[in-house]
């Protein structure tokens, strides 16, 4: 089926806000076909521009027919660096692992050749951790890419959970660090986490939801409210170019 694409207008009173393009398919496995192919597109245009190219992705469950579809793309994957969103404050081995679901889904077929950059380390604390991250996301060369997000039905997406202890330092758009440490109710282990800044400067800046109930989310996070009650929409409303929303029931 076709994707179609409209254009919607994240609303906020105060300032004009960027175009949220929508790309809706049949279903999940014809969404996974097109954000592959997407994708792909958008790293061969860096490495042919640049000569590398750095993606960023989300975990969770949404993802995994996608990154396996990626993860068969032609790509020049050994000038590819893949990043994380953010993670879960656990090691790679934990079944809760970000870098373990993307290792285990993304990480293959061609996609086996990329560099993988993960969040976690086994520091003292999150703070610790969060700081050495941040160092490594800047050193991949920013701006990312790409970068792309899922969404819980709790309006949040990367690890801005409402609530979240750091989420006002996470969702400022002047935040001086990359990533940062968040503890939230519904997060369950202490997060790291990219930054707003650092999210919505990607060059492709794409959000993957798939079913009715993450519609309904979306509708009522374009709705204009406080960014804190669905921190979803500091990225609706921040992005500073269109914003890519794939979806499929
Ligand atoms: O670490 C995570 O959990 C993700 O980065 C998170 O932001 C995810 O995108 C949403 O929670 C949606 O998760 P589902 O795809 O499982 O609904």
């Amino acid at each position: 089926m076709k994707a179609t694409k409209g254009v919607m207008k994240a609303t906020e009173a105060e300032r004009p806000t960027p175009a949220i393009n929508r790309n809706d398919f049949a279903n999940g496995a014809e969404l996974a076909k097109a954000l592959a192919g997407t994708v792909a597109g958008a790293l061969a245009e860096a490495i042919a521009a640049r000569g590398k190219a750095t993606l960023a992705v989300s975990g969770g469950s949404t993802p995994k027919r996608f990154f396996e579809a990626l993860s068969q793309q032609p790509v020049d994957w050994d000038r590819v660096t893949i990043t994380l969103i953010d993670e879960r404050l656990v090691p790679a081995d934990h079944e809760r692992s970000n870098h373990r679901l993307a290792s285990e889904y993304l990480l293959t077929h061609l996609a086996a050749k990329a560099r993988f950059v993960p969040l976690y380390s086994d520091a003292a604390d999150a703070d610790q951790a969060a700081r050495t991250a941040a160092a490594r996301i800047d050193g991949l060369g920013l701006p990312l890419d790409v970068a792309i997000l899922g969404m819980g039905t709790d309006g949040h997406t990367a690890s801005f959970f409402p609530n979240g202890s750091t989420l006002d330092l996470a969702t400022d758009p002047a935040c001086p660090h990359s990533v940062i440490a968040i503890e939230a109710p519904g997060a369950g282990e202490p997060r790291l986490t990219l930054t707003l800044p650092r999210i919505v400067e990607a060059g492709l800046l794409l959000l993957h939801i798939e079913g009715a109930e993450k519609q309904a989310v979306l509708e009522k996070a374009l709705e204009p409210g406080p960014a804190d009650d669905m921190p979803v929409r500091a990225v609706l409303r921040g992005a500073r170019k269109p914003l890519e929303i794939y979806w499929a029931p």
